[in-house]
C-alpha cells in the first residue's frame, strides 16, 4: 500500500476576473491503513484538498501521488478508469441511485470494472452484510433510512476493493447517534478491509476518531498530529 502525497500543490479558482487562491504550497503525506481527518472552517479549503486526493480535480501545480501515480501524467480517460480501480467515495447526500436497489448500487461500480455475474454478487452480498443490510438488499434509496443510505454508500465505496476512502463530510446529514454508529462502523471497515479512510469533516466526534488530524486555515495546512491509536485498534479488532 501506498501514501498519498502532496508535494508543493496550489489550486486557484477563477470568479469572474477574480483569482480564488483554494490551495497555496500544500505538503502532505497520508499514511495507509489509517483513519485521516482534515478539518478547518467553512471555506478553509477541504473539498479542495480532498477533491485533489480523490483525482476528482487536477493542481495548477505541484505534485498530487496517489498509489504510486503521479496524478498530472494520466489523461483524462485513464484518469476515470484509476479512480474506479483504486478509489472509494462517500457523500454527505449518499449519492445513491434512486432507481437502483441497495444490492445493484454496490453492485454498480464491480459492474464497471467488469467484474463476472457471480463474484459481483458475493461481493455485494458479503459488504451489505458487513454493514448490516442483508436483508435489505432489494430495497431501493427512498425506502431506507439516512443511516441505512449511508451504510449503502460505504458499502459500494468498499466494492471494489480501493487503497483509500473518501468521505466529504459523511455524518453532516445524519443525527448524532446515527452519525455516530456510521462513524463507528467506517471505522470497523478500515480496519477490516485495511484501507486508508480520508475524512473532512466539521463534526468532532469524526475529528475524536482520527489517527491523524490535518488542520487546514485559508488554503495551508496548519498543524498534522498523528495519534498512536494502535491500543485501540488492537482492542477492536479483537472484539
Ligand atoms: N468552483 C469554485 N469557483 C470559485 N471558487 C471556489 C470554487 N470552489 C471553491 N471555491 C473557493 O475556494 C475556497 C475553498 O473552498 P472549499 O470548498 O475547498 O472549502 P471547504 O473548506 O470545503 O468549505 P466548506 O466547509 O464550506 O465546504 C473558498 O474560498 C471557496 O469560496
Amino acid at each position: 500500500m501506498y501514501p498519498v502525497i502532496l508535494k508543493q500543490v496550489s489550486k486557484h479558482y477563477r470568479l469572474g476576473s477574480v483569482d480564488v487562491p483554494a490551495l497555496q504550497e500544500v505538503n502532505l503525506v497520508i499514511y495507509p491503513n489509517r483513519f485521516t481527518v482534515i478539518a478547518g472552517q467553512s471555506g478553509s479549503g477541504k473539498s479542495t484538498l480532498l477533491n485533489l486526493i480523490g483525482c476528482i480535480d487536477r493542481a495548477d501545480q505541484g505534485d498530487v501521488i496517489v498509489a504510486g501515480q503521479y496524478i498530472a501524467q494520466l489523461p483524462d480517460d485513464a484518469l476515470a478508469d484509476f479512480r474506479a480501480r483504486h478509489l472509494g467515495f462517500i457523500f454527505q447526500n449518499f449519492n445513491l441511485l434512486a432507481v437502483l436497489s441497495a444490492f445493484e448500487n454496490v453492485e454498480y461500480p464491480l459492474r464497471m470494472l467488469n467484474i463476472p455475474a457471480a463474484k459481483r454478487r458475493t461481493r455485494v452480498m458479503d459488504l451489505l452484510d458487513a454493514v448490516g443490510l442483508a436483508d435489505k438488499a432489494h430495497h431501493r434509496p427512498g425506502q431506507l433510512s439516512g443511516g441505512q443510505r449511508q451504510r449503502v454508500a460505504i458499502a459500494r465505496a468498499l466494492a471494489p476493493a480501493p487503497q483509500l476512502v473518501l468521505a466529504d463530510e459523511p455524518t453532516a446529514n445524519l443525527d448524532s447517534q446515527t452519525g455516530k454508529a456510521i462513524l463507528q462502523l467506517m471505522r470497523r471497515m478500515q480496519l477490516e478491509h485495511q484501507v486508508s479512510f480520508v475524512f473532512s469533516s466539521h463534526d468532532p466526534q469524526v475529528l475524536a476518531e482520527a489517527d491523524d488530524a490535518v488542520l487546514i486555515r485559508d488554503g495551508r495546512i496548519v498543524s498534522v498530529e498523528q495519534r498512536d491509536r494502535s491500543a485501540v485498534k488492537k482492542q477492536e479488532v479483537l472484539v
